[in-house]
C-alpha cells in the first residue's frame, strides 16, 4: 500500500512537539557572512542541558535551529574548525536531544567532526569558541570531556561498532536505553561500518542507525555505496514509517533544495525498489527523509527509536546548509581557518611574500606530477583524502592512474599490494595516523611479499588542533619493526622531493614520513635525485674542537632544524662541541656513520624525533649502539633520547604541543644541558 508521509495517519505521533508539526513552515535561513559579533540567541541560551528542550514547541524547535546555526557560524569565525558537516546536522542534532534522553540515552556519533550543534546542545555554547585550542574544546567528543560524548573519535566508521557494543552490554546488563549511531555516507564507506551492521543483525541489537548522507565525503562521495544511495533518490521511492513502526513504500514527497545533480550518478540498471542493500542484510530500513525538516525527523525518529533489532533511517542533508559559500563550494568548506583579525582603517596592509613556503602536501603533489610525467608507471591512492595529501593536480592531470578509494585504507594498502603484483608501481598517499588502520595490510599484503609499494605518510609527528586522535607519531614504530620496509624522513621540502624519488624508485616496499603544512620554506631543487638510501648527513659541526665535550646531536626529520638551533644555543651556552646529524633514514639507519661518530671521541649522544620516545627513532640507534656496534663495546657516550613522552598529548597550536613535549628549541637546549652536565 503506497501512503504519503504527510498524511494524517502518519502525523499521530505523541511528543508535544511532533503532533501536527508538519505543517508548520521551515524558518531556515540561509547566510551569506560569517558574523564577527556574537548573535542574539534567546532560545539558544535557556540551554544548558538537553532536558531544558524539553518544554520546546515544534515551532520554537524551528526557530532554535535558526539561532543555533547562526551561532555555528560566528563561532566557526572565532575558532576555525570543522565546518559544512556542522551546520549540516543542526537539526537532526536538535531532534535527537528533544527525543533522547541523554546522557541515559547514548549518541554516537561518527568521526565527530560534526558534533559542535551537540556540544552546544550539552552545556558546552559559551566554550564553544574555545574549540581545538590549548585547554579548549576538544575537536571530537571525548568522554573525558562531557557525560554526553559516550564515545571518544576522530577516526571514521567506529559508530557502529561502538554503538553495538553499548546495545549488548546494555542488553547483558537488563538496561532498556536508547544508542543512537549517526554515521555520514563518507564514514560508511569504511569497512568497519559493514562489519558491524553485519554483526548487529546477527545480534538481533536494539540499535538506531541515522545515515546522515549528504552525498559528500571531504571529496565528492564515490564509489559503489555512493551510487547505491543514489539509486535509493532516483528510485522516487520513499520507505516512511507507520504509526506502529512498520515501513510504508510510497512516493517520495518533493524535497526542495537538494541537489540533483549531484547526486545523479551513472546507474547501470534502472532504479528497483526492492534493491535496498541494508534492507537486504536484515537492517529495518526507513528513508529517505528530508534531514532539515525538523517535524519530519521529529515524527520519523520517535516511532523508529521504538522499532526493536537494528533499524536504519536514511536521511538527507546538505553539507554546508545554510551557508550560501558553504554549500556551494563543500570541500573548500569542509573545515576553515579563524576569520583573520580586523585590521584597523590605517593599519598599512602586510607585505606580500614574494614565494609562500609550500606544504609537505604540496611537495608530494608536485612530486607526483613530475614523476607520473616520466613514467608511466606510477599509479597513486588515496584513502578519501585527495585534497589533503595535495593530489588534485595529479587526479586531473592524470585521471586514469589516480585512485581515490573512499575512507577504506585496509582496502587502500592491500589494492596497492595487488597492483604491485602486476608490474605498476603504486603510491599509496595516506595520513600516518590512518595507516594505523591498514597495518596489517602492510605487513601481511605488503612486506611480507616485499612487493614495490611506496607509502608517501603525511601529517607525521603533532597534527596540532585536531589532537590526539589524529597525531602521527606512532609510525616509525609500528613501521621499523616490519622486514624489508625503508623509512625516510625529511628534514624539509626539498629533501622530501628527493626522498620521495629515492624511494618510488627503489624496488620494494618504501615509506617516506613528512609532517603536517610547511617546512624550512627549503625551495625544491629540481631535476629529482637519487639519495643513497641509508645515509645520514653531518648538517654542520657548531664549536670549538678541542672543546672537552663532544655532543652528537642525531636528528630525524622535522627536527633537524630545531636541532640545529639547539646546538648552536648549547654550544654557546656550555662551550662543548656539537655534531648535527641529519639522520634522513629510520631504517635503514647509517650505521656506519655512527661508527666514525664513536670512533671521533664523541662523549654524549642524543636523538631527536616528533615521534613517541618508545620505540621511535631513538630507539632504534640505542639497540644499534647495545646489540650491534663495535665501537660501542669500547666507548660509551652517555645517551639521551629527546621525543614525545608517553601520554597523549592534548590538542592546541603545534608550537604549543611541541613545547609540551619539549621538543621546542628550548625545551631540547634544556634537556641537552641535563645530558651534559
Ligand atoms: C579512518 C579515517 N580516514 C579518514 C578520515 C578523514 N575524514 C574525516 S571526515 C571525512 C569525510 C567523512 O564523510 P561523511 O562521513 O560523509 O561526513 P560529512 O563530512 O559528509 O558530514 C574523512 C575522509 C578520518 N577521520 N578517519
Ligand atoms: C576530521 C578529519 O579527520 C579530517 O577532516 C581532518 O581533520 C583533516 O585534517 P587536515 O586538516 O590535516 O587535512
Ligand atoms: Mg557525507
Amino acid at each position: 500500500m503506497q501512503q504519503s508521509p504527510y498524511s494524517p495517519q502518519s502525523q499521530s505521533v505523541s511528543a508535544s512537539a511532533t503532533t501536527s508539526a508538519v505543517q508548520l513552515p521551515s524558518l531556515q535561513q540561509t547566510y551569506t557572512a560569517i558574523p564577527r559579533v556574537r548573535p542574539q540567541t534567546p532560545l539558544l541560551d535557556s540551554i544548558d542541558t538537553p532536558a531544558d528542550l524539553n518544554a520546546f514547541s515544534s515551532a520554537q524547535l524551528i526557530a532554535l535551529a535558526d539561532e543555533l546555526r547562526l551561532f555555528l557560524l560566528y563561532s566557526a569565525g572565532q575558532s576555525g574548525g570543522h565546518f559544512g558537516a556542522n551546520l549540516g546536522v543542526v537539526e537532526l542534532t536538535i531532534v535527537l536531544h528533544y527525543l533522547l534522553d541523554a546522557p541515559h540515552d547514548q549518541i554516537v556519533w561518527d568521526v565527530g567532526h560534526q558534533a559542535y550543534a551537540h556540544k552546544v546542545l550539552t552545556g558546552r555554547r559559551d566554550q564553544l569558541g574555545s574549540i581545538r585550542a590549548k585547554d579548549g574544546l576538544t575537536a571530537f567528543p571525548e568522554r573525558a570531556e562531557s557525560v554526553y560524548d559516550t564515545f571518544g573519535v576522530g577516526h571514521s566508521s567506529t559508530s557502529i561498532s561502538a554503538g553495538l557494543g553499548m546495545s549488548l552490554a546494555l542488553r547483558y546488563q537488563g538496561r532498556p536505553q536508547t544508542v543512537a549511531c549517526i554515521i555520514g555516507d563518507g564514514a560508511m564507506t569504511g569497512g568497519m561500518a559493514f562489519e558491524a551492521m553485519n554483526d548487529a543483525v546477527q545480534q538481533d541489537a536494539d540499535l538506531l542507525v541515522i545515515l546522515n548522507d549528504n552525498d559528500m565525503s571531504i571529496s565528492c562521495s564515490i564509489g559503489g555505496f555512493s551510487r547505491h544511495l543514489a539509486m535509493l533518490w532516483e528510485s522516487g521511492y520513499q520507505v516512511d514509517i507507520s504509526d506502529s513502526g512498520q515501513p510504508i513504500v510510497c512516493q517520495r514527497p518533493d524535497m526542495q533544495g537538494f541537489d540533483r545533480r549531484k547526486r545523479h550518478k551513472e546507474m547501470r540498471d534502472v532504479p528497483q525498489l526492492e534493491d535496498n542493500l541494508f534492507k537486504a542484510i536484515g537492517f529495518t530500513y526507513f528513508g529517505p527523509f528530508d534531514g532539515h525538516n525538523i517535524p519530519e525527523l521529529l515524527r520519523v525518529l520517535l516511532l523508529a527509536k521504538q522499532v526493536k533489532g537494528p533499524v536504519l533511517v536514511h536521511v538527507y542533508t546538505t553539507k554546508g546548509k545554510g551557508f550560501a559559500p558553504a554549500e556551494l563550494d563543500p570541500v573548500g568548506y569542509h573545515a576553515i581557518s579563524k576569520l583573520p583579525d580586523e585590521q584597523p582603517h590605517d593599519t598599512p596592509p602586510a607585505a606580500k611574500k614574494s614565494q609562500p613556503a609550500l606544504k609537505y602536501s604540496q611537495v608530494f603533489g608536485q612530486f607526483l606530477c613530475d614523476k607520473a610525467h616520466e613514467d608511466d608507471k606510477l599509479l597513486a591512492i588515496t584513502p578519501a583524502m585527495e585534497e589533503g595529501s595535495g593530489m588534485t593536480d595529479f587526479a586531473r592531470q592524470f585521471p586514469e592512474r589516480f585512485f581515490d578509494v573512499a575512507i577504506a585504507e585496509q582496502h587502500a594498502v592491500t589494492l596497492a599490494a595487488g597492483m604491485a603484483t602486476q608490474g605498476v608501481k603504486p603510491i599509496v598517499a595516506i595520513y600516518s595516523t590512518f595507516l594505523q588502520r591498514g597495518y596489517d595490510q602492510l605487513i601481511h599484503d605488503v612486506a611480507l611479499q616485499d612487493l614495490d609499494v611506496t607509502f608517501a605518510i603525511d601529517r607525521a609527528g603533532l597534527v596540532g588542533e585536531d589532537g590526539a586522535t589524529h597525531a602521527g607519531v606512532f609510525d616509525f614504530a609500528f613501521l621499523r619493526c616490519v622486514p624489508n620496509m625503508l623509512i625516510a624522513a625529511p628534514k624539509d621540502e626539498n629533501e622530501c622531493y628527493h626522498l620521495l624519488n629515492t624511494c618510488y624508485e627503489y624496488q620494494g616496499c618504501t615509506a617516506v614520513r613528512y609532517p603536517r603544512g610547511v617546512g624550512t620554506g627549503a625551495a625544491i631543487e629540481r631535476p629529482a635525485q637519487t639519495y643513497d638510501i641509508g645515509k645520514a648527513m653531518i648538517e654542520s659541526v657548531v664549536g670549538r674542537d678541542d672543546a672537552p665535550l663532544k655532543l652528537a646531536l642525531l636528528a630525524f626529520g622535522s627536527m633537524v632544524a630545531a636541532a640545529y638551533s639547539a646546538a648552536q644555543d648549547i654550544a654557546q651556552q656550555l662551550h662543548c662541541q656539537v655534531h648535527v646529524v641529519n639522520m634522513r633514514w629510520v631504517k635503514p639507519l647509517d650505521t656506519v656513520l655512527l661508527e666514525e661518530i664513536l670512533a671521533d671521541g664523541i662523549t654524549h649522544i642524543a636523538t631527536l624525533e616528533e615521534h613517541m620516545l618508545m620505540g621511535g627513532a631513538g630507539s632504534a640507534v640505542n639497540e644499534y649502539l647495545l646489540n650491534e656496534s663495535a665501537a660501542f663495546k669500547h666507548h660509551r657516550p652517555a645517551i639521551c633520547n629527546i621525543g614525545i613522552p608517553d601520554r597523549f598529548i592534548a590538542h592546541g597550536a603545534p608550537a604549543e604541543q611541541m613545547a609540551d613535549c619539549g621538543l621546542d628549541v628550548a625545551g631540547v637546549v634544556s634537556q641537552l644541558k641535563q645530558l651534559l652536565k
